[in-house]
């Protein structure tokens, strides 16, 4: 069955945050940066993730952008990520739940940390370098990939990943939901294949469509970084507990939302912004 992405009751109580708890009762999400002067999309995807509730945001960045991005952030964390090596020495801390990796990652540095995250096989949102920069040997990141993971290409990232997929897709002997299920079975994972249409498939097969459309279109998302935020949200859901799935169809949903609620000017760092009115407005 194919599930119409909506706001539902069982969504806004996920969304709650409950009267006893604390910020570990929230989850850590550690988003990774890249070099200088390419971090704006991590601070994009990292802020997303604090204002979805997420109780801690680490962004880890190498040293030679430490003030850079410290110039920039306040109740996101920072610190030092200099190698693979030191990513895997941070899983001792098992509080650390969820990453997010791809946004302003640069591929080389791509290449040196998603195999190292997928190690910790925690809830992991890969996104724009860490898809981008398997175009030419997939082989390690498909052989890597876990049931915790959600994939959030564009279509152009789609197509470097499953280029037979996106081939039949593109020439219409596939609609687009059924390249997006196919993919996910192939990569044991949820992927999230982004455009006005979102679809949304589970290694399990479930399905969810969200149609920015009608009266619920937002064409002002078609600007740079908003899918960084997206991975963002997603990341910072899932350090909340919610499974790949779910944080993929809430994060869509919670993205387009906020876009209608901020309205037409829209830019990507207005969306993490506008959460705070979009929750109120529906009761949390
Ligand atoms: N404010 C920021 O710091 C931003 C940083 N960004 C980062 O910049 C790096 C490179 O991103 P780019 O935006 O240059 O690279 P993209 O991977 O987005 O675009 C490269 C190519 O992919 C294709 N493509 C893009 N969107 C497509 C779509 N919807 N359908 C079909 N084909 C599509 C196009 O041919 C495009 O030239 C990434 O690390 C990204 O995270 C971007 O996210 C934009 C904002
Ligand atoms: N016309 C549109 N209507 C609704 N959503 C859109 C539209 N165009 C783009 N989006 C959404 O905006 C985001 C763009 O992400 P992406 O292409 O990765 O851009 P970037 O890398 O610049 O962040 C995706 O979530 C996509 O679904």
């Amino acid at each position: 069955m194919i599930r119409q992405i909506t706001l539902t009751e069982t969504m806004r109580a996920a969304l709650r945050k409950g009267v006893e708890d604390h910020k570990f009762s929230h989850g850590h999400a550690l988003v990774l940066a890249g070099g200088p002067g390419r971090g704006g999309a991590a601070r994009l995807a990292a802020r997303a993730a604090l204002r979805a509730g997420a109780g801690l945001v680490t962004l880890a960045c190498p040293q030679v952008s430490l003030a850079e991005n410290a110039a920039h952030l306040t109740a996101v964390m920072l610190t030092a990520l200099p190698d693979a090596y030191t990513l895997r020495g941070m899983f001792a801390d098992t509080r650390l739940n969820a990453l997010c990796l791809g946004p302003g990652l640069g591929a080389p540095r791509a290449l040196e940390m998603v195999p190292g995250a997928l190690w910790g096989r925690r809830a992991t949102v890969l996104d724009a370098d860490a898809l981008t920069a398997f175009e030419h040997d997939p082989g390690p990141l498909f052989n890597a990939l876990h049931d915790k993971v959600v994939l959030t290409p564009h279509p152009g990232e789609f197509r470097h990943l499953f280029p037979d997929l996106a081939r039949a897709w593109e020439a219409g002997e596939m609609s687009k939901i059924e390249a997006t299920s196919r993919a996910a079975v192939r990569a044991g994972c949820t992927v999230l294949l982004k455009g006005h249409e979102t679809v949304i498939a589970s290694a399990a097969e479930e399905i969810a469509v969200h149609s920015a459309t009608g009266e619920m279109a937002a064409p002002w998302l078609a600007t740079a970084g908003s899918g960084d935020v997206l991975a963002g949200l997603i990341v910072g859901l899932m350090a909340r507990g919610h499974s790949p799935f779910e944080a993929a169809c809430s994060g869509t949903w919670l993205h387009a939302a906020a876009a209608r609620q901020f309205g037409p000017g829209l830019i990507a760092e207005d969306l993490p912004d506008a959460l705070p009115a979009l929750f109120r407005d529906i009761g949390l």
